[in-house]
């Protein structure tokens, strides 16, 4: 039973622990049951949430059983119409009795529930809950969006037509993202050829790879499609011999090494351009140089670990050639779905007489005694969203106003150092961020700065974009409004330029996080001379600040 206690001890601390959802339960003293059960259990109950809530209020057992309350009774209740093995505790352990005494009726209202929704089998009853819990997301959530997991095929290793013969070869090819979760099963093999990144494939999101060969020795690297918009944006079909090119923000790896794929020809042995990639925090240049081993590109990728970018001269000899810069700085992370926080989960309505609460995502504080009865009525961190991934697993902070000003500051710093390197004609900068101060506003606050004005930079047009990214619809905005802690701010911006802006949003029919990506040109004859000290002056005073703070605060995510 100290499972389920302890899955109610992690969803109903007090926002002031802090951290991810898996740090909390891994740095948790007070678990008696494994942290992995925790994990798996309270992830499986979100995502039946909503089910959970319908059957139990139908069968109305929180009257009958003043013992359970709404949480305990969603967590008990999964286990024993899901799990394998039932709920875990002894058989008479008096919750279980109090689940169990119901069973016919709860299996009745499940049948019921399932019917409703015209449902055959459990896997087509889970998707059918997923596209539920979606659409109630509301806001720009589609209740057909479906996130795959992406595949992108490492060109340096190997080809799309070898792994389509290998790897893929006993995948069913499907046309829509919708079709790769048909019927539910979310580990059919089945796969999309993305239309817009060459060598990019959609496959069913619970495909796992970690044993696959192709994966283990570097042919196919999973990476997001909106984390794939800007090499390809930067490189285009073809980069020829277009010089040397730099990732300023490299760590772990996913861009430049896509980079790397994209100046490999089949049949060429090395390309003619050099990459120079670099981070700089030591600890994830590590992983990135191993990155860029796994992706056999150690002979064309020069890792400068620990380097911070904007230390770098712009006139250094060894990047007299680089053309291309890509920087992706750290951003507030706001586009990326399923970050690892602790979900909120849709609770049943309460037994008793007291006003009860829904879910598990409350405002309060002080309610420690009152939660111990009914942890229907407990507080769980404001703005808390489900899970995140390992790329980006740094410490979760609130995003404000204040927050974003200083990123924003930062990332037009970095984008404006990099305008000044000498032979640099070609510019991308990205976030994973949704929000307008670190996107739109950063161009705006690029272009009008003293070194874009002298040295000719402009937005990359769509028309001049590589053939999939013009096809990609979603462009740039030129409003945000008022939400949780964030000011409504606009963007004076040329329509061509915003229409150069790229942008992903959650929870659309793309499949992908929220994402932007902008390119920089200009054409490299026009190069009034700037005087080192006067380049980027007017961004340098701010971003000095801002860099000390950011230090020792908070770097914001990394994709
Ligand atoms: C969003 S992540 C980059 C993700 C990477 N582009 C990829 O696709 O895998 C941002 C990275 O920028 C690094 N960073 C931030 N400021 C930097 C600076 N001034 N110089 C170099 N790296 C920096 C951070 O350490 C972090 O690893």
């Amino acid at each position: 039973m100290s499972l389920y206690y302890d899955a109610v001890s992690i969803l109903t601390a007090p926002s002031s622990t802090g951290g991810s959802f898996k740090s909390r339960l891994y740095n948790s003293r007070t678990l008696k049951a494994s942290p992995a059960q925790v994990y798996a259990l309270i992830v499986e109950a979100a995502k039946w949430d909503i089910l959970l809530k319908e059957v139990i209020d139908q069968a109305g057992i929180l009257k009958l059983e003043p013992k359970l309350t709404p949480l305990l009774s969603l967590l008990l209740v999964h286990d024993h119409l899901l799990a394998k093995n039932g709920i875990s505790a002894k058989a008479s352990h008096p919750l279980r009795q109090a689940v169990e005494r119901h069973k016919v009726r709860l299996k009745g209202e499940f049948t019921k529930a399932r019917v409703r929704r015209a449902c055959a089998t459990v896997p087509e009853l889970k998707e059918a809950v997923r596209r539920e819990k979606l659409a109630a997301q509301g806001v720009g959530a589609s209740a057909a969006a479906v996130y795959p997991r992406w595949v992108r095929v490492n060109n340096v290793r190997t080809t799309k037509e070898k792994q389509m013969k290998t790897t893929f070869s006993s995948y069913e090819a499907v046309n829509s993202l919708e079709e790769l979760v048909v019927g539910g099963d979310e580990k059919q093999k089945r796969m999309r050829l993305d239309p817009h990144i060459p060598d990019l494939v959609a496959v069913a999101p619970g495909l796992e790879f970690a044993t696959v060969p192709a994966y283990k020795n570097g042919e196919i690297i999973l990476q997001d499609k909106a984390s794939c918009f800007p090499a390809y944006l930067l490189l285009g079909e073809d980069w020829g011999s277009g010089g040397d090119l730099m990732d300023g923000c490299a760590a772990p790896g996913n861009k430049t090494t896509h980079m790397a794929s994209l100046l490999c020809k089949p049949g060429q042995k090395r390309p003619s351009s050099h990459i120079f990639s670099m981070d700089a925090s030591r600890v994830r240049a590590k992983t990135l140089q191993k990155m860029v081993s796994t992706a056999g590109a150690d002979n064309f990728v020069t890792v400068l670990q620990g380097q911070d970018f904007l230390a770098l001269d712009p006139e250094d000899p060894r990047f007299k050639d680089v053309t291309g810069l890509l920087l992706d700085p750290s951003c507030s992370g706001s586009g990326i779905i399923g970050r690892d926080d602790i979900p909120e989960l849709i609770l049943p309505t309460s037994g008793k007489a007291t006003p009860s609460a829904s879910s598990t995502k409350k405002n309060g504080q002080n309610q420690s005694k009152k939660r111990k009865r009914n942890e229907a009525s407990a507080p769980n961190e404001p703005g808390e969203t489900p899970s995140a991934t390992a790329e980006n697993d740094l410490p979760t902070a609130d995003i404000n106003q204040e927050r974003l000003t200083k990123l924003s500051n930062l990332q037009s710093l970095i984008v404006t150092h990099a305008l000044s390197f000498t032979s640099a004609t070609r510019i991308t900068y990205s976030t994973c961020s949704i929000h307008l101060l670190e996107n739109e506003s950063v161009v705006a606050r690029i272009l009008d700065s003293e070194v874009a004005k002298s040295r000719g930079w402009r937005v990359l047009r769509r028309d001049e974009q590589p053939e999939g990214l013009r096809k990609w619809k979603h462009r740039g905005v030129r409003s945000e409004k008022t939400s949780d802690g964030i000011e409504e701010c606009s963007v004076d911006l040329a329509e061509e330029d915003l229409e150069g802006c790229l942008r992903c949003w959650p929870g659309d029919e793309e499949g992908t996080g929220g994402f932007f990506v902008v390119g920089f040109v200009r054409d490299g004859d026009v190069d009034e001379q700037v005087s080192s000290g006067s380049r980027g002056e007017d961004l340098k005073d701010i971003g000095e600040e801002e860099e000390e703070e950011g230090e020792d605060e908070w770097e914001g995510f990394s994709d």
